[in-house]
């Protein structure tokens, strides 16, 4: 028998820890116009006198994994993210120094970076950015697809992988509502999606004269993003119709594009349990289920042939 008082356990437990991993957190600061955006995936791992729990089940020393999941979202509202690292910090200060059997806190932060959409008329100096619209840092996938017969050629070119986010300007409501609707109407919410697109370029036969692939791909880019960015967006079906036309209108070379725009959603957490007010500053990144918004956009007279399903190309 051990000397304290609990019975020997002929198996013994090892190394422990829990908490709520990937919770996703959108923290938006709002300076006038100009919006500021940080967005982590944080994981608690808490571990300390935790035997009982194990043991028999006793749960008197356990903090709910679902608390510290609330108190991510809370801190990012009381105290801001300036930093990943100030952020994890206060996070593992609190849960140790405020809860007595917790001896021990991890927190691991991902942190996605955003950078602003670059605004019409910028000049090299980048003054010219827009407040609300964001790219994802990280390259997107350039894709591209030549078929040859001999006779006539098709380039469909495109991107995957692309994210963006306007923190603003983003509208849905007067949708239909049946007995299953609990969807509330929404007339400031955050708009998010990875792009991915193909356009299919007229030049069919060796005689027309060939695009420069490179600058096509950057101005189809470019327009793309801009419509993105500057679409007052009542639905995420209008926006991606904006985005082709800005690339057929602006684009000789190109006939017909077609968008496959997961809805990205991003729910305001309730803060009102820890007495705190969400005045649209921090948001739950779902990453599913989402919605999936999928359409070409042709230039009058033009055939469609990019396939409905984008996989396929
Ligand atoms: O932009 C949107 N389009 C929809 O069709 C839709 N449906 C939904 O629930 N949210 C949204 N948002």
């Amino acid at each position: 028998m051990a000397v304290n008082s609990r019975p020997a356990h002929p198996v013994i437990l090892g190394q422990n820890q829990y908490g709520k991993a990937e919770n996703r957190v959108v923290r938006i600061t709002r300076d006038g116009a100009t919006h500021h955006i940080k967005d982590l995936n944080v994981s608690v791992a808490l571990s300390g006198d935790m035997d009982e729990v194990h043991y028999s089940g006793s749960n008197a020393n356990v903090l709910p994994t679902d608390t510290t999941k609330n108190t991510v979202y809370a801190f990012a509202k009381e105290h801001g993210i300036e930093s990943a690292e100030q952020f994890g910090i206060h996070l593992a200060r609190h849960f140790v120094t405020s809860q007595q059997p917790i001896q021990r806190a991890r927190i691991r932060i991902e942190e996605y970076a955003w950078e602003r959409i670059e605004a019409a008329g910028s000049g090299s100096g980048g003054a010219n950015e827009a407040a609300h619209s964001f790219v994802r840092k990280g390259q997107e996938t350039r894709l591209t697809q030549i078929t040859y017969d001999g006779g006539t050629w098709e380039v469909v070119s495109g991107l995957k992988d692309l994210v963006v986010m306007n923190s603003t300007d983003s509208e849905f409501w007067g949708y239909v509502k049946d007995k299953y609707t609990t969807l509330p109407e929404a007339h400031d919410r955050i708009l998010a999606t990875e792009v991915s697109g193909r356009w299919r370029f007229n030049w069919t036969d060796d005689e027309q004269r060939m695009p420069d692939w490179e600058e096509s791909y950057e101005q189809t880019r470019k327009h793309m993003l801009r419509a993105f960015a500057e679409t007052y967006s009542l639905s995420l079906q209008q926006t991606l119709y904006q985005m082709g036309a800005r690339i057929i209108g602006h684009r000789g070379e190109i006939d017909e594009v077609r968008f496959s725009l997961p809805n990205k959603h991003h729910f305001l957490v309730d803060l009102e349990p820890f007495g705190l007010k969400n005045d649209n500053e921090v948001y739950f990144a779902a990453d599913r289920p989402y919605g999936l918004i999928e359409a070409t956009v042709l230039r009058n007279g033009c055939e469609a042939r990019i396939p409905e399903d984008l996989t396929n190309l």
